[in-house]
């Protein structure tokens, strides 16, 4: 069964500058109990495609495409209704979530007041509800009467993720969950979502820019670059057998893709720029392999059967 089926989905941004195209005819998809991983380096739009579904950051925002969960079209829906979801049914740990608590308000409170929004639960079982969710975390819950800073980072990380699955929703989109962070605690948060996965039988879009790290927990795995996604696999298929420029270097590299990928050794050149529409291949100026064909036409797109947007694709081992 699809948790979530996302069709030619396109964003463009509005601003003084110009119209900034982001996502460009994106299809992803999610089925019930997967945990997929979203990889693309600083820029590419994945935080952009976490929000876009979740109905956040659309000031300036023109969306185009199909996003269903469990069914249900989200492009076109209300206010409320995607208020509701969020929360109780798709579960969000936003990029820099340690400091996504608010510093003001102990943890019970904050664990309580989602769980008011979407439920009538009696004051004694939403204690032992926050305690059980956090206790899933390895936080104690002896501590829910303390303050956000009164934890370290990595346990502000673990408590954001105990907030965002504390309802069981059936979906969590965690952004960059272990992005500073060092990697033993790294390593202990990526083990913790599949666990968290495994025990609330939820589906899972994890996204990262370091396919090393999170490659361990995936069923599966989109690249991204451009904001579009370049090849879809198994993690299997994406490990061993990469069949884009792009995703050769990122493993080959072995060196996540910060913020900034000029600097980046093994992966030199710029992001394209996102004013302009391209009708060629965007990954041409760093790809090794370029030819004619890759500035004469854009690769096919990776919708359907399609697992590599590169015009030598399959071909490359
Ligand atoms: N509201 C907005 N208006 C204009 N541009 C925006 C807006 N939101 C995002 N962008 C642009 O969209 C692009 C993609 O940003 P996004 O945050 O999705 O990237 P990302 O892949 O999550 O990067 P990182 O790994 O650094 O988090 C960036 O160039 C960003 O500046
Ligand atoms: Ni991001």
């Amino acid at each position: 069964m699809t948790v979530l089926d996302v069709q030619g989905l396109t964003v463009d941004f509005s601003t003084k500058g110009g119209k900034h195209h982001i996502l460009k005819n994106v299809a992803l998809n999610i089925g019930k109990g997967e945990i997929v991983g979203l990889i693309g380096e600083s820029g590419s739009g994945k935080s952009t495609l976490a929000m876009t579904i979740l109905d956040i950051n659309s000031k300036n925002r023109e969306m185009y495409g199909n996003i269903r969960f469990r069914g249900e079209e989200l492009s076109n829906i209300s206010k409320e209704r995607m208020r509701k979801l969020r929360g109780k049914h798709i579960g969000f740990v936003p990029q820099s979530s340690m400091n996504a608590l608010n510093p003001l308000i102990k943890i019970e409170k904050q664990f309580t007041e989602t769980i008011k929004t979407h439920t009538e639960m009696p004051a004694q079982q939403m204690f032992e509800l926050t305690s059980k969710t956090l206790e899933m975390v390895a936080i104690d819950p002896s501590r829910t009467n303390s303050f956000p800073y009164e934890f370290s980072g990595g346990q502000r990380q673990r408590i954001m993720i105990a907030l965002s699955m504390l309802l069981s929703p059936e979906l969590i989109i965690a952004d960059e969950p272990t992005t500073a962070l060092d990697a033993t605690v790294q390593s202990r948060i990526i083990d913790l979502l599949k666990e968290v996965v495994e025990q609330k039988h939820t589906s899972m879009l994890v996204i990262s820019h370091d396919l090393h790290t999170i490659s361990r927990i995936c069923d599966r795995i989109y690249i991204m670059y451009g904001g579009r996604i370049v090849e879809v696999g198994s993690t299997e298929q994406i490990i061993h057998h990469p069949k884009h420029p792009y995703t050769q270097k990122l493993l080959s590299s072995r060196i996540p893709l910060m913020a900034e990928p000029v600097k980046v050794k093994g992966i030199s050149g710029k992001p394209p720029s996102t004013l302009i529409k391209h009708s060629r291949c965007e990954f041409l100026e760093r790809c090794d392999r370029a030819s004619v064909i890759c500035e004469a036409k854009r690769p096919p797109e990776c919708i359907g059967n399609v697992r590599v947007a590169c015009h030598f694709g399959e071909g490359h081992e």
